[in-house]
């Protein structure tokens, strides 16, 4: 079983070492204490739709069409959204938090652009069983994402190897690490696999915003990290590439790997 641990943003630093923990094992958690209202969601979404034509700006940052691969899909992007509201600052303060909990004083992250997207699934009783979205890790650093309340269908891979379904709590984000955030720490920090399903009947949607990754220069791994115990495990890279590494034919596993050193 995946337990989902709680971190209250507002009782700090003595959360750090539930922080590391969430982050180094399950690579999520779930986010309290952050301090935007309880209206957020339905503002966010607003904001997104009215966005819903901006163009790619990085592979993949724009509009997403229904697919082969998710034909229930479609999620409008906004690349390096700052608004609506200042979701950006809560992005970084949530990431130099695990940088420090893992003894990273002093992070990038204030540089590192977002993406915002808006994900939509069309679930009808007749798609029932079928994938929404197939397995992923996010290419982000991080991503917080705000649940749809009332459609069900987001699952996360445990340590096992097996699918959990996630429930939504209503007032709180979900964080999970992406494959930046395990390059950045050599392997220290853990990608988290999730998928979507359709379990029921209904439009669902669910709003992400991802702290992508360094914007002029390539992902490496932070000094503190490398060392002769623990010898550099990635090569570098820049965002913009792995992008267009994921995007390129389908997925067909762990497209990170191509990356060892
Ligand atoms: O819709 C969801 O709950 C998850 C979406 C997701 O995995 C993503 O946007 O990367
Ligand atoms: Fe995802």
């Amino acid at each position: 079983m995946a337990e989902i641990r709680t971190i209250d943003l507002t009782n700090f630093p003595s959360e750090e070492a539930n922080l590391r923990e969430a982050c180094q094992t399950l690579g999520c958690f779930r986010l309290v204490g952050h301090g935007f209202p309880d209206s957020l969601p339905a503002e966010m979404k607003a904001a997104c739709i009215i966005k819903r034509l901006n163009s790619d700006v990085i592979p993949g940052s724009g509009y997403l069409s229904p697919s082969p691969t998710n034909p229930l899909y479609e999620a409008f992007g906004l690349y390096d959204a700052s608004s609506p509201l200042d979701l950006h600052a809560l992005v970084v303060d949530i990431a130099s938090k695990i940088g420090k909990s893992l003894g990273v004083p002093s992070c990038p992250f204030e540089q590192w652009p977002c993406q915002f997207r808006l994900n939509k699934y069309s679930f009808t009783e007749e798609t029932i069983g079928s994938s929404g979205v197939q397995i992923h890790s996010d290419s982000s650093f991080l991503t917080v994402l705000q649940e749809d309340d009332s459609v069900p269908g987001l699952e996360i891979m445990d340590s096992s190897g097996s699918f959990v379904p996630v429930h939504p709590v209503p007032g709180s984000f979900l964080i999970n690490l992406g494959d930046i955030a395990k390059v950045w720490s050599n392997g220290r920090l853990h990608n988290l696999k999730h998928r979507v399903q359709c379990k029921e009947a209904g439009e669902r949607i669910s709003i992400a915003l991802f702290l992508l990754g360094p914007k002029d220069s390539p992902v490496e791994p932070a000094p503190e990290f490398v060392d002769s115990d623990h010898p550099r495990l990635y090569r570098s890279f820049t965002v913009e590439s792995y992008r267009q590494l994921l995007l390129s034919g389908p997925y067909t596993g762990d497209k990170l790997s191509l990356l060892l050193m």
